[in-house]
């Protein structure tokens, strides 16, 4: 295995990859590679026997040019300032490639939430919403979930911080649980964007996507949800998911949905008792499918796993999934990636609707909501194509970055100076 990649170098080298066709200054450049404000803090907590626990905690606010700071909270031992900065990065670039009115932000605790009990869970999440209530507000910055967190941690920062400032603000957090100001359709959004993006990618290199063999990393909300939806509304067939417990295969075809009650139930996917063959995370990577999709967490592909995908198509439904390094020898090889900004896009999308509806304090259907992030994922999707075409660019990935940078300075310069 190679070196592990930094997320925030990533980012940066993706950010200046699609500067080489936009009319960006190097100062602007610049301004747009890095956070404007970082939260770094410890949080202290009694643990259940009593004694003290002190984990480190991060909030970053990368852009607000086109609005509030907006991205999730993760609860992973992985967390550090570098992986926080960059997936706020990532935020600011993804909510300009499908157009909603923010700007990107995300925070994230080191900690292994399995190892605490729900109070000491319960405990850690309040603490966290004390140190974020200055810097969060509905117009300000509006966490949302991530990996390891869901709507009961939206809902106790959501209590911690009405309590604190004496109000109701049901828009300051989104991803909460429906009858707390939550969203039909926020749980199940970002594995339909993935779902959707698959679709229109297909499409669009002229492959179908009936009856495509179909491998998953990670079997979480993102990734077991896309699979779900990709073989109840598009006929795909899931042939390998995994999580960090291994990995499970049958060439025939799994049942997603089976598959997500059995993790459901023993809390991983392996010893699935109707799977063929246990594998490794590695060999599911490099599984000859027509479609890859990896949905755990970053650098879960460098360019050694690279030379060895035997996928035609990859959709990122993690955040940062592929080193830089891997990212160019698919690129050479000519494996189509559809890229994490646009691919899970959805749960930014619905929680923007979820916002959207908080502030009307009024509510919509399931069915209106999933109408319209499919409106916003199909035109995004256009709009990446327009300027992969246009530009005559290398990759997906840059044609998407070059929509999003020519948004985020479009405001940027309409704040200040006039172009
Ligand atoms: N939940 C959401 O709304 C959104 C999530 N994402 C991204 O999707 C990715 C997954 O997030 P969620 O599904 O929400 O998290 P989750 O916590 O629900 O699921 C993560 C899954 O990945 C598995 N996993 C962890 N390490 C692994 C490894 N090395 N190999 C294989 N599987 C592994 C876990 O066992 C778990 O099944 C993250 O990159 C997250 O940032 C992106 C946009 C929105
Ligand atoms: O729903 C949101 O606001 C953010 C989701 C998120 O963290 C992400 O897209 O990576």
């Amino acid at each position: 295995m190679s070196e592990e990649a930094n997320p925030f170098e990533s980012l940066q080298g993706q950010i200046r990859a699609a500067g080489e066709h936009v009319d960006v200054s190097e100062g602007e450049l610049r301004r747009l590679s890095r956070p404007e404000r970082l939260l770094s803090t410890n949080l202290t907590i009694e643990r259940d026997d009593g004694s003290l626990d002190t984990f480190r905690a991060y909030r970053a606010q990368f852009n607000g040019d086109r609005g509030p700071y907006k991205g999730g909270i993760r609860y992973h031992p992985g967390v550090d300032e570098d992986e926080v900065k960059a997936l706020s990065g990532w935020m600011v670039y993804k909510t300009a490639v499908v157009d909603i009115p923010y700007g990107g932000g995300k925070g994230g605790v080191a900690v292994d939430p399995r190892t605490l009990s729900m109070d000491e869970l319960e405990r850690l999440t309040r603490s966290f919403a004390k140190e974020l209530r200055p810097i969060i507000g509905e117009d300000k910055d509006i966490p949302a979930p991530d990996v390891n967190t869901g709507q009961r941690e939206m809902n106790w920062i959501k209590d911690t911080y009405e309590t604190l400032e004496n109000t109701t603000a049901t828009g300051v957090i989104t991803g909460k649980a429906i009858d707390s100001g939550g969203s039909e359709g926020r749980v199940r959004a970002t594995g339909r964007s993935v779902m959707l993006t698959a679709r229109e990618a297909f499409d669009y290199l002229g492959r179908r996507i009936e009856g495509a063999t179909v491998a998953v990393q990670g079997y979480g909300n993102a990734g077991s949800v896309a699979a779900q939806l990709l073989e109840s509304e598009l006929d795909a067939n899931i042939i390998a998911v995994s999580d960090s417990s291994g990995a499970i295969c049958d060439r025939a075809g799994l049942d997603a949905a089976a598959v997500r009650d059995h993790k459901d139930r023993t809390g991983a996917v392996t010893d699935y008792p109707e799977a063929d063959e246990e594998l490794t995370n590695e060999e599911l990577l490099s599984m000859d499918v027509d479609l890859l999709i990896p949905a755990a967490l970053e650098n879960a592909i460098d360019a050694d796993l690279a030379r060895q995908v035997s996928a035609d198509v990859i959709v990122e439904a993690a955040n940062g999934p592929l080193t830089p390094d891997a990212d160019d020898v698919l690129t050479e090889r000519g494996v189509h990636v559809l890229p994490d900004i646009l691919a899970n896009a959805g749960g930014v999308t619905v929680s923007y609707f979820e916002w959207v509806q908080n502030r009307q304090r009024f509510y919509w259907s399931e069915e209106k909501v999933n109408r319209e992030l499919k409106r916003h994922i199909v035109d995004a999707f256009d709009g990446l194509v327009s300027a992969f075409e246009e530009h005559d660019l290398r990759n997906f990935r840059t044609a998407a970055y070059v929509v999003a940078l020519e948004r985020v300075l479009r405001a940027y310069r309409e704040g200040g100076t006039w172009p």
